[in-house]
């Protein structure tokens, strides 16, 4: 017999915001095992603990660690459980997103060991969930913007390497935006350490800090990463950023499209496009990721190194420019 966790609350009205939501018809005895329940229930926040409710199999207690997760995950479902059926692409083309490229193997396997071995000789900044590095600007995530007057120097010789690959990159844009023109000093690079498990909310990258062309190099580990385009007038009000803030589900949170890719170590992604402006990208919080039919594990650690044009407007209104040598300027407007 399991214990009562929880009880019910008080005079069968929900008085106070709980970050615990009771979920009927969803436990080992109708096929959900506890991990498939936290995984599912994740994309609406950190899943803490997940609880059988009685001895029936049948009834869980998925506990969030805030109670607005619990909140969006109740209005989002409606009575329905999150079927994470999402098929995962292990290609581009599979995913049919405009604007999405993948490159596997993109550094060798040498290389994304010096890769890691420079990155942990750096300090690291730690933010609520993970670690990250920046290089180039500062990224302020109370903000979501870049401050240009936090020029944090050129970026580092260890990722010259990478520079000139993402140079060679097939160039899915028109002349004009030709990659190699970004190189020198306009792009910023931000390193993220996820510990296994550990996801990023769904975002679209800061509009007004970075320009079109995001890569993102996924490194050490393996993951998924999920894309939501949601139904006309949804997304803007979930307009989130590149940081680790928890996107705010606001709106219909339920109305929108879902796919998926799988990033493995190595592989460098590309978001241009639709890709970039469209859709919404996030990693869940799994554990165990479906690909096709083969589970895969999360590592220890994935570390990213994410590479940005600073393109636009940054926070106090100056546009960066930069020249062809290497040297850049904030111009004041
Ligand atoms: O870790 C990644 O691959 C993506 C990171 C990301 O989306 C971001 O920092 O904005
Ligand atoms: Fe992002």
């Amino acid at each position: 017999m399991v214990q009562p966790r929880f009880g019910r609350p008080n005079g069968g009205s929900v008085s106070e915001a709980s970050s615990n939501l009771y979920v009927a018809n969803c436990g080992p005895s109708v096929g959900l095992s506890f991990d498939a329940i936290s995984s599912a229930f994740s994309v609406f926040g950190d899943v803490t603990a997940v609880h059988p409710a009685d001895d029936t199999g049948a009834r869980v207690v998925v506990c969030f660690d805030s109670a607005p997760s619990a909140r969006s995950a109740m209005d989002a479902l409606d009575g329905r459980f999150p079927e994470d059926s999402v098929s995962v692409a292990r290609t581009a083309s599979e995913l049919g997103i405009d604007g999405l490229y993948i490159l596997h193997e993109f550094v060798t396997i040498e290389e994304e060991k010096e890769l890691l071995e420079a990155v942990d000789g750096r300090p690291w900044k730690s933010l609520s969930k993970r670690r990250v590095q920046h290089y180039g600007y500062e990224f302020l995530y109370n903000i979501r913007n870049v401050d240009s007057r936090q020029f944090l120097g050129e970026l580092p010789s260890f990722v010259y390497p990478i520079l000139k690959k993402i140079s060679l990159f097939p160039d899915p844009g028109n002349s004009e935006r030709r990659i190699i023109n970004q190189l020198t000093v306009w792009i910023c690079g931000s390193v993220n350490e996820y510990p296994p498990g550990v996801g990023l909310s769904p975002h679209i990258d800061t509009h007004s800090a970075f320009d079109e062309y995001i890569f993102s190099l996924s490194l050490a580990g393996p993951c998924i990463m999920e894309f939501r385009k949601y139904s006309k007038g949804t997304w803007c009000s979930v307009l989130a950023t590149s940081s680790n803030l928890e996107a705010e589900n606001s709106g219909d949170v339920s109305n929108y499209i879902k796919k998926a890719i799988f990033l493995p170590p190595r592989s460098m992604l590309l978001m241009a496009g639709d890709a970039r402006y469209a859709w919404h990208h996030y990693i869940p919080h799994h554990k165990v990721d479906k690909v096709g039919d083969d589970l895969i594990q999360r590592a220890q650690r994935r570390v990213s190194f994410t590479f940005r044009k600073i393109g636009c407007r940054t926070v106090d209104g100056n546009q960066i420019l930069s020249f062809a040598d290497g040297d850049s300027y904030v111009e004041h407007h």
